[in-house]
């Protein structure tokens, strides 16, 4: 399942996070890919190093924090830090799978990607996100400050640039709940509980949905 969210930035946080990058120092996206997209790859990332990286990441990561549909979706245990990337005209990253583990000390399993657009769409032309789902080919090209967010088991790539400039940040999640199917069955129930439980908070089978979606959550979440 593919996932929308919708302003997980708000205007003046996405507008602070590209007044940032407007002054940042990039260096080759190739740097940091592993072995298996580096040939793919032909944009620019911020340096990790530059000093108000640090900053940036708390901010995204207070967001990413407080919005509840990331949280019913994903079960994150944990994200890694996002990559700010930037793609000029003719820039890309032809198709790849991303890797399944990441970091060096702390390894984690790599369960879902997440990507969140900083440009205006009609600022740039091309750089669509597209995924080869066993649904088929799906693209996403979103609005400035809303995400996508999927499970990293596809083949992706960001076709290339022909206009303007496309920012975006980049991160990725382990899940508690590793498999992408017994993720997506708990995001619908955790939607009808939620559902039930506004509309009538006191009847026995929202109390019933509530302790079905809570249960299997348990039995399902590994730590
Ligand atoms: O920028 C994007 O939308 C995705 C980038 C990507 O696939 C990656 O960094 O692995
Ligand atoms: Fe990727």
């Amino acid at each position: 399942m593919l996932f929308w969210l919708p302003q997980i930035l708000t205007p003046s946080e996405r507008e602070q996070i590209v007044g940032v990058l407007r002054s940042g120092q990039f260096q080759d996206g190739k740097a940091s890919a592993g072995n298996l997209g580096r040939n793919q790859k032909a944009n620019e990332e911020l340096d990790f190093r530059f000093p108000a990286k640090a900053e940036l990441d708390r901010l995204v990561m207070a967001a990413l924090a407080r919005n509840q549909t990331l949280d019913a979706a994903a079960r994150p245990k944990t994200i890694t830090r996002p990559v700010y990337s930037r793609y000029g005209v003719g820039m890309h990253y032809g198709m790849h799978m991303d890797n399944a583990v990441m970091g060096r000390q702390d390894r984690m399993r790599i369960d879902l990607s997440m990507t969140i657009f900083l440009s205006d769409p009609d600022s740039y032309e091309g750089g669509e996100l597209s995924l080869e789902t066993e649904f088929g080919t799906k693209t996403a090209k979103l609005p400035a400050g809303d995400a996508v967010l999927y499970p990293t088991i596809y083949y992706h790539e960001v076709k290339p640039i022909l206009r303007g400039e496309r920012l975006a940040a980049v991160l990725w999640i382990q899940s508690l709940v590793k498999d992408p199917h017994q993720r997506n069955l708990l995001y619908e129930l955790s939607q009808a509980a939620d559902t039930r439980n506004r509309e009538a908070p006191d009847a026995p089978e929202t109390k019933q949905l509530i302790k079905i979606h809570m249960n299997l959550l348990r039995m399902w979440a590994e730590n």
